[in-house]
């Protein structure tokens, strides 16, 4: 357990070694509260703050002062969602999309019984989401427009930067959802219309149970967490400084290795990809492939089970994950899958292969080595394969 090759970092990641070396002062030297004014205290306030300007500088935010720490990327979605219908009264209405993580589906979900409306921008084929139509959505009864930067599943890009243009020439706040961006794609958003921005630690490197949430000086803003003075009175609860000091080390890394990611990583995607598309037959990339982080590749194989695939990767000692999985319980395809309309016969069979900057050309060759074999023995068991394997092989056909 633990060994093998880990393609799944768009679900968590490893912590990087230099970002637990940060961390372990702080759990029994430096553990004073960071609001006691004896030393113990200052000195672990000093450290939070040196973390706010690491987080700050990956964010290219203007202020440090603009990063509040949160407990992961789902309570910065909630407090982002929460501020924006209290300090709005007037307002009812939320624009998002039917791609976001359940962290804004099911928080608009709860809300639209309880007298908010919500609208859904929809997507085409390739996940491509249209600022045109969501232009058309807002209104002046919207209080909010959610959008993620990054869809987790397929690694598409959406257009970030120019939809909080558009938000904010309409008088709309604007909240980006870049738990699968930041630490990927350069953000610089001092020069954007972003109001609000969330992430996570664990999807870069630090540990899990810390992320931030993004709140550009001006925007109006109610605490969702109340009860104490920390975080500028904006989140209250005595802060987990180590994994505070873990998640600004952990930006200060993701910065200096994102040309790593955006060049050798992503050839070590592109490798995997055309080494799938070319030694197994009938098979969907699916997504956006010009648009997309650098290191996510989503795959649909056409009739066979996106869990058994997975089962049999893990035999090899091979991580991953199905779009059916991390959505649902169930085996259902994956609500990003059918906001795209990728056949049913295809998006059961989708594994998303996510690499890190520890990924290696050895562990993608050794995943090319394994894949075809495990797909072929699926599929050889698969009657609904069989029944058709004439038509599709020879067949010159769009999915
Ligand atoms: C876009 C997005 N938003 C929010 C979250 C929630 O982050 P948390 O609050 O730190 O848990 C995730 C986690 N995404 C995934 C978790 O597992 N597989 C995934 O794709 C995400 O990808």
């Amino acid at each position: 357990v633990g060994k093998g090759i880990y393609l799944d970092n768009n679900a968590t990641t490893r912590i990087d070694p230099k970002v637990v070396e940060a961390m372990m002062p702080y759990f029994n030297t430096y553990y004073g509260n960071p609001s006691s004014q004896h030393g113990f205290g200052l000195a672990v306030d000093r450290a939070i703050n040196h973390a706010r300007e690491q987080v700050a500088d990956l964010l290219g935010a203007a202020h440090p002062d603009e990063i509040i720490f949160t407990s992961c990327a789902t309570e910065s979605d909630n407090t982002a969602i929460w501020t924006s219908l209290f300090t709005q009264k007037d307002k009812n209405e939320i624009v998002t999309t039917k791609l976001e993580h359940p962290a804004i589906l099911d928080t608009c979900s709860f809300l639209s019984g309880r007298g908010v409306e919500v609208k859904y921008l929809s997507a085409n084929h390739l996940g491509d989401i249209d600022p045109a139509e969501f232009e058309k959505l807002l209104n002046p009864k919207t209080a909010l427009a959610s959008i993620m930067w990054a869809n987790n599943e397929t690694g598409n890009i959406y257009p970030v930067p120019e939809m909080a243009e558009i938000a904010a020439a309409h008088n709309v706040v604007f909240h980006a959802a870049a738990v699968q961006a930041v630490g990927k794609i350069p953000i610089n958003l001092k020069d954007t219309k972003i109001n609000m921005l969330s992430f996570s630690g664990h999807k870069l490197h630090a540990p899990k149970g810390i992320g931030a949430l993004y709140v550009r000086r001006g925007t109006r803003f109610i605490p969702f967490m109340h009860g104490g003075h920390q975080e500028r009175g904006r989140r209250a609860g005595t802060e987990n400084v180590p994994y505070i000091v873990g998640l600004g080390m952990a930006c200060e890394l993701a910065k200096s290795h994102l040309d790593d990611l955006n060049t050798r990583v992503r050839a070590l995607r592109d490798k995997l990809e055309k080494g799938i598309v070319n030694t197994i037959p009938e098979v969907i990339v699916t997504g956006d492939k010009t648009h997309r982080t650098p290191n996510t590749l989503n795959v649909a194989f056409k009739f066979v089970e996106g869990e058994a695939i997975l089962l049999m990767l893990n035999e090899y000692g091979i991580a991953a994950s199905s779009g059916s999985a991390c959505s649902s319980e169930s085996l259902e395809p994956s609500h990003v899958m059918q906001a795209m309309g990728i056949p049913f016969s295809a998006a059961h069979g989708t594994i998303r292969f996510s690499l890190s900057r520890f990924t290696t050309e050895a562990e993608i060759d050794e995943v090319l080595r394994v894949l075809p074999g495990i797909i072929q023995r699926l599929r050889d068991m698969s009657p609904y394969w069989n029944e058709n394997k004439p038509k599709l092989i020879n067949a010159d056909h769009e999915f």
